[in-house]
């Protein structure tokens, strides 16, 4: 079969059309993906430079200016579209800059006709700009856990500027410009490569969607979505890890459960939208507490909050939940118009050898004596120096 720059045409015609179909109609289903509608854009202009300049073998105006615009633009899509995915917060100015150079170049061009040599060399270098930039994007301005997916997309721009290099590499030896059918070949090579590096492209973004996606529910199903802060079965699990590893060192780690007072009186006096502002207007307070590293603070239940930190023990443990404590009473939450007085008893424990869910139980014991000897209250399971003794 021979493919003429028509049939290849055709061919990008009609894959850029299908994946350019595929990422609107996905973009449709999947909300709150803002790169998705980039890429479709991007791929939707790619397939319209595919049509301008693969179905015009005159190589006229519209071809050469309108066709070559329209790729740069496309890769300024592309490239937003990874950054905005990766959340690198790169400006649309900058890539539609570039597209701007660009396209004065092609216009330069076409008033002025340079050696077909000069000019794929050119196309080539502008390509190289583009992959160059997208591959930094995608590597170094990626999180570690989107890292893999991104690696993989960065390695088909790779494979794109390998392609430029070894096209030039060709085009530059020796006695290659004379000959017409190598550069016919080289054309439809560079329409071939194309087709494919876009059919490749379209995959990996479709992987780092889906391991987007899969991160965001993961962070989804651990998070509380009020206050933000890990939710009971993340804390759970990473507090057991967490206290597992002193363990195996053999040092304390302590946990304080703090439980506001009185919040069913707030809801019930206020409204529950009062009760929710006091849970928050708590966990910012809570926030602005330096905690030693490592620690972690949760959202335990309703209006219960754990505070895990391993290395930490009892008796330091005592002095954060008694910071803690003074904090929240010296500062009233504030509801419209109204300051509302906020209290919190917290319940600590602090041992060596306990598990997390021994932990967690003994400070939930000293959590109830702390609401039975009058709420606002600070109280500790054992001595102050060992704050579990039953260990
Ligand atoms: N506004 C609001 N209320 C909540 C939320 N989660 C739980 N609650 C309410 O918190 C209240 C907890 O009431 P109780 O368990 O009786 O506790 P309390 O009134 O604080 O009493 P003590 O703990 O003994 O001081 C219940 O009325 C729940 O409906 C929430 O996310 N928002």
């Amino acid at each position: 079969m021979h493919l003429d720059l028509f049939t290849l045409g055709i061919m990008g015609l009609a894959v850029g059309a299908t994946i350019s179909l595929s990422f609107t109609l996905l973009g449709m289903v999947l909300r709150g993906m803002p790169a998705l509608p980039i890429w479709a854009a991007g791929f939707w202009v790619l397939t319209a430079a595919a049509l301008a300049q693969g179905l015009d073998e005159k190589q006229s105006l519209l071809s050469a200016v309108v066709g070559s615009g329209l790729i740069a633009l496309s890769n300024a899509l592309m490239l937003m579209g990874i950054a905005v995915h990766v959340r690198y917060p790169l400006r649309w100015r900058w890539p539609m800059l570039l597209v701007g150079v660009f396209l004065v170049i092609q216009l330069v061009f076409v008033l002025e006709p340079p050696a077909q040599l000069y000019e794929a060399l050119v196309f080539g270098a502008k390509s190289v700009v583009w992959d160059v930039w997208m591959i930094w994007v995608l590597l170094r301005r990626s999180p570690r856990d989107l890292r893999n997916t991104c690696a993989f997309t960065a390695t088909i721009f790779c494979a794109d500027m390998a392609f430029y290099f070894l096209r030039s590499a060709v085009m530059l030896a020796p006695g290659t410009e004379s000959q017409v059918l190598l550069a016919t070949q080289l054309v439809s090579a560079n329409y071939l490569f194309g087709i494919v590096c876009t059919f490749l492209l379209s995959t990996g973004f479709t992987l780092m969607l889906a391991q987007r996606l899969t991160l965001d529910l993961r962070s989804m199903a651990r998070t509380d979505g009020m206050t933000g802060l890990p939710n009971r079965r993340a804390v759970i699990e990473e507090g057991r890890r967490a206290v597992d590893a002193c363990r195996a060192r053999g040092e304390t780690s302590s946990v304080l459960l703090l439980d506001l007072d009185g919040f069913k009186a707030i809801n019930d006096s206020w409204g529950h939208a009062a009760g929710d502002e006091v849970l928050q207007h708590f966990v910012r307070l809570m926030r602005g507490i330096h905690l030693p590293d490592g620690a972690l603070l949760a959202r335990y239940g309703g209006e219960e909050f754990l505070v895990v930190l391993p290395a930490i023990d009892a008796a330091q443990a005592i002095v954060a939940a008694e910071d803690m404590r003074s904090r929240v009473a010296a500062m009233p939450a504030q509801f419209g118009t109204h300051r509302i007085p906020v209290t919190t008893s917290v319940g600590v424990a602090g041992a060596a050898g306990l598990e997390f869910e021994a932990l967690v139980s003994a400070a939930d014991a000293a959590l109830y004596r702390a609401k039975k000897l009058g709420r606002n209250r600070v109280e500790w399971e054992g001595s102050r120096d060992e704050a579990v003794s039953f260990a």
